[in-house]
């Protein structure tokens, strides 16, 4: 079987564990530690596949219960897949839909066959399972497609959990049987267990024995603490196999892409550049800017002084500031646009510490620089 993806080892950080490689996809190679960009309904909110491209995006991510439910599935594959609907010719990672169901929908009912829950549109009754969600994405046609699993609310319980990830685990070898296209999608296994170092251990073995071409570390990102997320991943990512791509689901904040890729992250997606971006707050190399507060009405300096984007070498905090308060479409592009090659410059930056083996020195200057608290 030719695998669709293979991850390669350039070499590892000797200040930190990090990793420098390279994701091999059938729509391109990409250098990891990677930022992928969320464009949950096939765009990513408010930029064109080529800006992405311009600020160098290579992987970005849609969701498959969002495209499930609107504009549908079949119509996609009509379509030729989601390369040809969005016209976006990189990769593509589709997330399961599990997530979704249990963040979206208030009703929902677990089984062992699978998930009973409601539209969270129009309340009508949906029913999602392992097979299902992989049927959805072999029909969207990404590169890197998720196993279908529970992500449990923070925090708990240790009963609770053993449960859910026993039931992960049989999901997973679900997904794997119902897999119709393993030659062009490479399906990765999500690991969970929570904050118990048990559970993680037992849901990375059972993965891990599936042999899954890659792998997320799941279930975080979910409202615990950032010393919670930083010490599952301590102990989490060492029960990974070095030769496969690890994936941080949700993940983040400029603090948490660095402090991930020093325990071993390789890739990450969050919605949030271009969910602040969207109500005028950026992230700047001096910390975070809310563009609508008055002092910036006179300011007619870029909004990071530190960055070469489009953004920045163009348009004013004050100006940007005028349209985010008019409501004017064009401002919340020029934010969303900054903060989106604000994280991929971020990973370039980790990139090239971990080429020179200065990443722990990186994430002092960069925290001093930002304002992040040291520990
Ligand atoms: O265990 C998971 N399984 C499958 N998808 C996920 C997506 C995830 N996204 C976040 N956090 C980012 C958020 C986005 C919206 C609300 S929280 N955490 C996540 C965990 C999972």
């Amino acid at each position: 079987m030719t695998t669709p993806i293979r991850f390669e080892l350039i070499k590892t950080c000797r200040q930190t564990g990090a990793r420098l490689g390279i994701l091999h996809t059938p729509h391109g190679s990409f250098e990891t530690p990677m930022f992928m960009p969320v464009g949950t309904l096939a765009t990513v909110k408010t930029l064109s596949p080529e800006e992405l491209k311009e600020m160098g995006a290579g992987v970005i991510l849609s969701n498959t219960y969002h495209l499930w439910l609107r504009p549908g599935h079949d119509i996609v594959e009509e379509a030729g897949g989601l390369h040809a609907f969005m016209n976006w010719d990189r990769g593509i990672l589709t997330d399961s839909g599990g997530f979704q169901v249990f963040s979206l929908s208030e009703f929902r009912r677990i089984e062992e066959e699978g998930v009973y829950f409601r539209n969270h549109l129009n309340g009508d009754k949906l029913f999602l399972s392992p097979e299902k969600a992989v049927e959805i994405q072999n029909a969207l046609g990404a590169d890197i497609i998720m196993a279908f699993d529970e992500c449990p609310p923070y925090p708990a319980t240790y009963e609770y959990m053993k449960q859910s990830i026993e039931r992960t685990s049989r999901w997973a070898e679900r997904c794997l049987k119902a897999h119709r296209r393993p030659n062009e999608q490479g399906l990765f296994g999500i690991v969970q267990g929570g904050e118990y170092e048990e559970l993680r251990r037992q849901s990375a073995r059972d993965l891990v024995s599936l042999d899954f071409p890659g792998y997320a570390v799941g279930g975080l990102s979910v409202g615990e603490p950032k010393e919670v997320m930083n010490r599952v991943l301590e102990f989490t990512t060492p029960l990974l196999p070095a030769d496969k791509p690890r994936y941080l689901m949700g993940v983040g904040s400029p603090d948490s892409l660095i402090d991930g890729a020093i325990r071993g992250i390789d890739m990450f997606d969050c919605v949030l550049p271009t969910r602040i971006g969207r109500n005028g707050t950026v992230m700047t190399s001096e910390g975070r800017v809310v563009i609508k507060n008055a002092q910036y009405a006179r300011d007619f300096s870029p909004l990071d002084p530190n960055c070469d984007c489009y953004t920045c070498r163009n348009y004013t905090r004050a100006y940007i500031r005028h349209l985010i308060k008019c409501d004017e479409t064009f401002g919340i592009r020029l934010t969303s646009y900054h903060n989106v090659y604000f994280l991929i410059k971020l990973m370039e930056q980790v990139r090239q510490a971990i080429r020179e083996d200065r990443l722990a020195d990186f994430r002092e200057e960069f925290f001093e620089c930002y304002g992040f608290n040291k520990p």
